[in-house]
């Protein structure tokens, strides 16, 4: 049991350690895009780019499938983040 329970805390720390980066890295990408935002508010340019936005979920397909993640996982997790970019973008700050 204490093995168990040692293995457990091993892996949830690794767990904690990697959400930490995640988390991050999010944060990192979002600032990214609200520099983006105040270009497009400057320049009036929309704030979705259909194009763009297709190009980056194909990318995010391809990297997830060659690191064995779901398709439909892929999928949905850039359009929770594309949605969140572009509500930051939208703010116009
Ligand atoms: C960040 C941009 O704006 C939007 C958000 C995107 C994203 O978060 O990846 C991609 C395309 C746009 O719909 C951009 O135009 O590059």
């Amino acid at each position: 049991m204490d093995n168990l329970r040692d293995a457990l805390e091993e892996y949830r720390a690794q767990i904690d350690d990697v959400d930490e980066q995640l988390i991050a890295y999010l944060a990192r990408r979002f600032e990214l895009s609200q520099s983006i935002g105040i270009l497009k508010l400057d320049a009036s340019v929309a704030v979705v780019q259909p194009d763009r936005a297709k190009e980056v979920q194909e990318r995010y397909i391809h990297l997830g499938t060659r690191h064995g993640l779901h398709r439909h996982f892929i999928t949905e997790l850039f359009e929770l983040i594309h949605e969140e970019s572009c509500r930051i973008q939208s703010r116009g700050e």
